[in-house]
């Protein structure tokens, strides 16, 4: 595996699944996969989970880590071509990623979108730069249109909380004071459609997400009809995709915040789990109560990421 950006990456999601729980109950078990290699993590933006969880999967591997913040030591990198370079950047991206490739095995990348050029972002301008010219195997830490290791963690915990073959879950849009990127719910519905599940997808008009990544999903515009019935309830807020209306692109044009998550919603759903990739916005995204009741998994979901990220990891060092 050369690269890990979508679910056809990770390939028959059966075998996959099962690799997971393999590895959780012994996570040591292909140290030797690892020796004497590095992984380079490379963020441009901040990170809890991705960094701990990463770090920690590789170092179950075997590895050695090198984690880069670009922003915090490095040199400001100009990702544009075709610039005069007399301002704030001294480096260009196309001399960084090949060195920043000497000195690793591997590369994680996290590049946010910028939201402000749609075609720029949905690209993955930055994410293809270092599969183009690093030289070694990449894999995205939520680059700006997806964010499989949280996906591929999201789908583990389904699978482990799961109390029918196939459970409807519901990915449901909440508001937010920021304009946020679609990688989360880009690759929740990539993975969700190819999973076995009754998959529904619920927004406010003008919030539908890339063709490329919802698919056929169900979009039920009515919040309570989609919660009906739900085995677990997936909520994350996202910028306008920019689909409806592309001069929307990146910008916040919902605040509705009859979206919040509270118990009145998932008193609608059947006895559903709450999940969400965190970091959250408690008032916002979803209620004190919802978020620690016995019903919320996020914190399993979030420990799901070491998983995710071993798997995927060690079928990288096994292609090598
Ligand atoms: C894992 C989530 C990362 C990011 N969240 C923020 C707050 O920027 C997002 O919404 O994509
Ligand atoms: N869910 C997730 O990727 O969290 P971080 O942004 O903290 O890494």
């Amino acid at each position: 595996m050369k690269s890990f950006i979508n679910v056809q990456d990770i390939g028959p999601l059966e075998k996959a699944l099962a690799e997971a729980k393999e590895i959780k109950n012994d996570r040591f078990k292909y140290q030797h996969l690892g020796k004497n290699k590095t992984l380079l993590m490379i963020f441009f933006n901040n990170s809890l989970r991705t960094r701990l969880s990463t770090q920690k999967a590789a170092m179950n591997l075997g590895m050695n880590v090198i984690v880069l913040d670009v922003n915090a030591g490095a040199w400001k990198l100009e990702t544009e071509r075709g610039v005069i370079m007399d301002g704030d950047k001294s480096e260009h991206l196309l001399e960084a990623i090949p060195v920043m490739g000497c000195y690793c095995d591997l590369i994680g990348v996290r590049s946010f979108a910028g939201l402000s050029d749609r075609d720029y972002d949905y690209a993955e301008t930055v994410l293809n730069q270092f599969i183009k010219y690093s030289g070694k195997p990449v894999f995205a830490m939520e680059t700006a249109t997806v964010h499989p290791l949280q996906a591929f963690a999201d789908l583990i915990t389904i699978e482990e909380y799961k109390k029918k073959q196939r459970p409807k879950v519901v990915l449901t849009w909440a508001p937010h004071c920021r304009a946020l990127p679609q990688a989360v719910p880009n690759s929740f519905a990539e993975w969700m459609n190819a999973a076995d599940v009754d998959f529904v997808v619920t927004h406010p008009e003008g919030y539908e997400l890339d063709p490329k990544f919802v698919g056929n999903a169900r979009v039920e515009y009515d919040q309570r009809k989609a919660f009906e019935g739900a085995d677990f309830i997936y909520a994350k807020n996202w910028s306008n995709p920019g689909v409806t209306n592309p001069a929307d692109y990146g910008k916040i044009t919902s605040k509705d915040m009859s979206w919040t998550v509270d118990e009145q919603h998932m008193a609608w759903t059947d006895h559903a789990k709450f999940m969400h990739c965190l970091p959250v916005r408690r008032g916002l995204i979803v209620t004190d109560n919802v978020i620690e009741s016995p019903d919320s998994i996020v914190i399993p979901e979030a420990a799901n990421r070491e998983i995710s990220c071993s798997v995927v990891i060690k079928r990288m060092l096994e292609s090598m």
